[in-house]
């Protein structure tokens, strides 16, 4: 079975996290997904709203499609660094192909990761357009680093049977929804409950 990893803040989860989360599971040929809500993202000096808030919301928004499944995962297993959550997961699921999913925007920010080229070792990734993304990520070191292990985009159902180091970057329909902007705009974080500080 080959499962795609979404980790993410979700803080808070939008329409284009489902977006291309169904884009990569056609794309790449996946069976499951999973979201993997993390306790913090451990570049970002600013905490997010409480996790259980989160995933409570990551639910709603995929509500109805069986595909996806909103995890705590890294809570769980006291892990906060992909690298880390990874090998835990390999050891755990050995049966599993795991492929690590994540949009262009943290393709360019990727060499900056804990052991990013171990991550690149540790199982093929796969690359999602997004808007304003394209020559940053293009550009950026991991992806220069990679360039003799990228997969041609139209051979992207290949990428969960592919040896790591492997990448894919798939060029999908965009769309242009982020948590900063829906924080912005005051939707996010709900008021606590009453009583709670
Ligand atoms: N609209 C989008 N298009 C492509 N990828 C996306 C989009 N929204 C989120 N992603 C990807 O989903 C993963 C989780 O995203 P995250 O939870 O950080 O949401 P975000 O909207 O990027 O949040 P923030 O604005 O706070 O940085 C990341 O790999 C991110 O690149
Ligand atoms: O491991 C790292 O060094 C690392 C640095 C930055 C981000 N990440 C992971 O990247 C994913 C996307 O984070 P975010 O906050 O952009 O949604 C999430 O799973 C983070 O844990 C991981």
């Amino acid at each position: 079975m080959a499962v795609g990893l979404l980790g993410g803040s979700f803080d808070p989860a939008h329409p284009g996290h489902v977006h291309v989360s169904r884009a990569a599971l056609a794309r790449f040929a996946l069976d499951r997904l999973w979201w993997l809500v993390s306790p913090g993202n451990p570049l970002k000096p600013r905490g997010p709203a409480p996790l259980a808030r989160r995933i409570d919301r990551a639910r709603a928004v995929i509500a109805g499609d069986p595909r996806i499944a909103v995890t705590d995962i890294e809570a769980r297993l006291g892990t906060r660094y992909t690298a880390e959550t990874l090998s835990a997961l390999l050891h755990r699921y050995p049966g599993i192909r795991f492929v690590w999913l994540m949009g262009a925007d943290n393709l360019a920010d990727f060499h900056r990761w804990q052991d990013w080229r171990g991550i690149m070792g540790m199982v093929p990734v796969g690359i999602l357009a997004r808007p304003g993304q394209r020559i940053s990520a293009r550009r950026s070191v991991a992806a220069r680093t990679f360039a003799p292990f990228r997969l041609p985009a139209p051979a992207s159902r290949l990428l969960a049977r592919s040896d790591p180091p492997v990448w894919c970057f798939v060029n999908i329909p965009m769309r242009d929804d982020s948590s900063t902007a829906l924080r912005r705009g005051g939707v996010w974080p709900p008021a606590p409950p009453q009583g709670r500080p």
